[in-house]
This record gives C-alpha cells, sequence and structure tokens, in this order.
C-alpha cells in the first residue's frame, strides 16, 4: 500500500477498523461456497432492455454524508430493483456506512439480482463473513496480496470487482487477472469526486474488461459522460439514495432509452422533476446530501 498519510483520516480509520474485524474473524470455521447470480449477464439483460447497466448502491451513511438514511434497507434495495437497477451493492462496513453482514444477507434474500458486497477487505479471512455474488477488492488498500486475494474469492465462488484509482493500480490489477476493474472517481486522499479520474484510465482498459464507472455519478448528463468514456456499466450510492430510490435508478438507467422521454432534453427536465420529487421526500425522512 502507498504512504498512508496519503489517505483521509476516515480512510485510515476506515482501514484500521477493516483489521480489526479481520483479525476477529481468522480462525473461525471453514471458508464460504457461493452460487452467484452472474453479474455479465445481469449488465447484458440491462442493455438488450434498453437499461444502462447500473449497479444501485444501499448506502445508509458515508464519511461524505451528514446524516443516515434510517428505511428498512430491504425496501429500498427493491425500490432499486423496480426502477431498473441491474444489481445491487450493498455495504458492509459497519463503523463508517452503517452496513452489515445482516443487512447484506436479507438484501439478498429479496432480490434475484447480483449483490456486490461493499466492504473493506484486507484479509482472506473476511471474506467469509457472508455470501454475495461479487466482492470489492480495492487495490490500493490490498497492495501485492492482490494476486492471492483475488484468487481466494474465486475459489470461494465469488466475482470479484477489483477497483482502481489510476494507471498504476490498473496495472497491477490486470496482472493480477481481474477481468472485472471499476474506477472509482472519489479520490482517497481529500475523498472530492472527478469524473475525469475515470475519463483519464479508461482507454487504457482493454476491451474484454468489464469496466465500472465508481463514485460521483449524479445525473443522466453525468451517466453519458461515463458512458462515452467507455463504461459498461455504473455505480451509483448517494444520487440514488438521496430522496425517492426507485424514481432516482429508473431516472439514470433510462437515459440511453428511445422514445420521447428518454431524449437528452427530456432525461434533463425528468432530473429536475426528480430533484423537485427528492426534496419533498427529504422532508419525510431524514436523508441529507453528499457534498462531492
Ligand atoms: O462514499 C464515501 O464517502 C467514501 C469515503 C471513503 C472511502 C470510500 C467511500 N465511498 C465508497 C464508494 O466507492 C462509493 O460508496 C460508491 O462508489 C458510490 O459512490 P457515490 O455514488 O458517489 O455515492
Amino acid at each position: 500500500m502507498d504512504d498512508p498519510d496519503e489517505l483521509a483520516p476516515a480512510v485510515r480509520s476506515i482501514l484500521s477498523g477493516a483489521r480489526e474485524r479481520a483479525s476477529a474473524a481468522r480462525g473461525a470455521d471453514g471458508d464460504i461456497s457461493v452460487s452467484p447470480r452472474d453479474l455479465s449477464a445481469a449488465f447484458e439483460r440491462a442493455d438488450a432492455e434498453d437499461r444502462v447497466p447500473l449497479i444501485a448502491e444501499v448506502k445508509p451513511t458515508s464519511p461524505t454524508t451528514e446524516g443516515s438514511r434510517e428505511d428498512d434497507p430491504v425496501a429500498l434495495a427493491e425500490g432499486m430493483v423496480a426502477g431498473g437497477a441491474a444489481a445491487l451493492s450493498v455495504l458492509t462496513e459497519p463503523g463508517h456506512f452503517g452496513g452489515s453482514v445482516d443487512t447484506l444477507e436479507r438484501v439478498r434474500d429479496a432480490v434475484d439480482v447480483p449483490v456486490l458486497r461493499k466492504d473493506f477487505v484486507v484479509d482472506e479471512a473476511q471474506l467469509d463473513a457472508v455470501e454475495s455474488d461479487v466482492v470489492l477488492l480495492i487495490a490500493r488498500f490490498v497492495g501485492d496480496d492482490l494476486p492471492t486475494l483475488l484468487e481466494a474469492a474465486r475459489d470461494r465462488g465469488f466475482q470479484v470487482l477489483v477497483e482502481v484509482h489510476d494507471r498504476e493500480e490498473l496495472e497491477r490489477a490486470l496482472d493480477a487477472g481481474a477481468t472485472t476493474i471499476g474506477v472509482n472517481n472519489r479520490d482517497l486522499a481529500e475523498l472530492v469526486v472527478d469524473l475525469g479520474t475515470f475519463e483519464s484510465v479508461a482507454p487504457h482498459v482493454p476491451d474484454e474488461v468489464t469496466l465500472i464507472a465508481e463514485s460521483g455519478i449524479g445525473s443522466p448528463a453525468d451517466v453519458r459522460r461515463m458512458r462515452a468514456a467507455g463504461a459498461d456499466a455504473l455505480l451509483v450510492g448517494s444520487a440514488i439514495m438521496d430522496g425517492d430510490v426507485a424514481a432516482n435508478t429508473r431516472e439514470l438507467v433510462r437515459t440511453e432509452a428511445g422514445g420521447d422521454e428518454a431524449t437528452a432534453d427530456g432525461d434533463d427536465a425528468a432530473a429536475a422533476d426528480g430533484d423537485d420529487a427528492a426534496a419533498a421526500d427529504d422532508d419525510a425522512t431524514e436523508t441529507t446530501e453528499t457534498p462531492t
């Protein structure tokens, strides 16, 4: 891993919590074995149905969010699927994102789309905490252990999303044999998002890799921008969690759909409507927006 001083304090705290959970998990019962729902097939199905392939994230809170969303995560997840999400991401990090393995289990039981476990896995023992269809490995955090952890996850049946932030991490992900790669637009030092990050890394990703744009995607215009830069799919949390999750998801997945309601102008009008709906919803729930 790079110099930890280059990480935001919240990220250092997330990592130290992950290491504590890893050490508590070591020595527990045997390896988990997963029969995963196929993520690529879910993306292909979405494409075939004129839905932008989108992973909607159940993200109750985060270091860049004020307040937290207290609604039942299962109801939120079902709303995202109703809105057209091809897959879901569920935080299981408890200390900074309000996640839990119990939430992931409940969500996965309730929906039939693939579910990504969003956590900060730094040790093989963490892989056995809960079944999911996909696990996340963040290249920056696992360093030289990436090939070993990738293999350990695949041995258990997981599909693996390897997350990178720059070209050096991309090369390491490719060398390790990653076939699904996410480029995260949120930098880990300041936690600010810049969609230009994806645009700078994407041209160097081989065509055969499934490429996902992560973080900071909040509007149909952002969706179009990431798709134009080569995203096969998108991962969206905050913008969907802020307000009516089904409507927010629908607005983003319909960005490329044909017909009157989904022209570029139509989408932007819908976005404005969605903002109004979200604002109304915010009055009723304790949800606040992310600054980034
Ligand atoms: O979201 C955060 O505040 C955050 C802070 C520190 C480390 C990671 C963080 N987010 C993890 C993610 O990857 C996002 O939850 C995910 O990509 C969705 O991002 P967004 O659509 O911007 O909520």
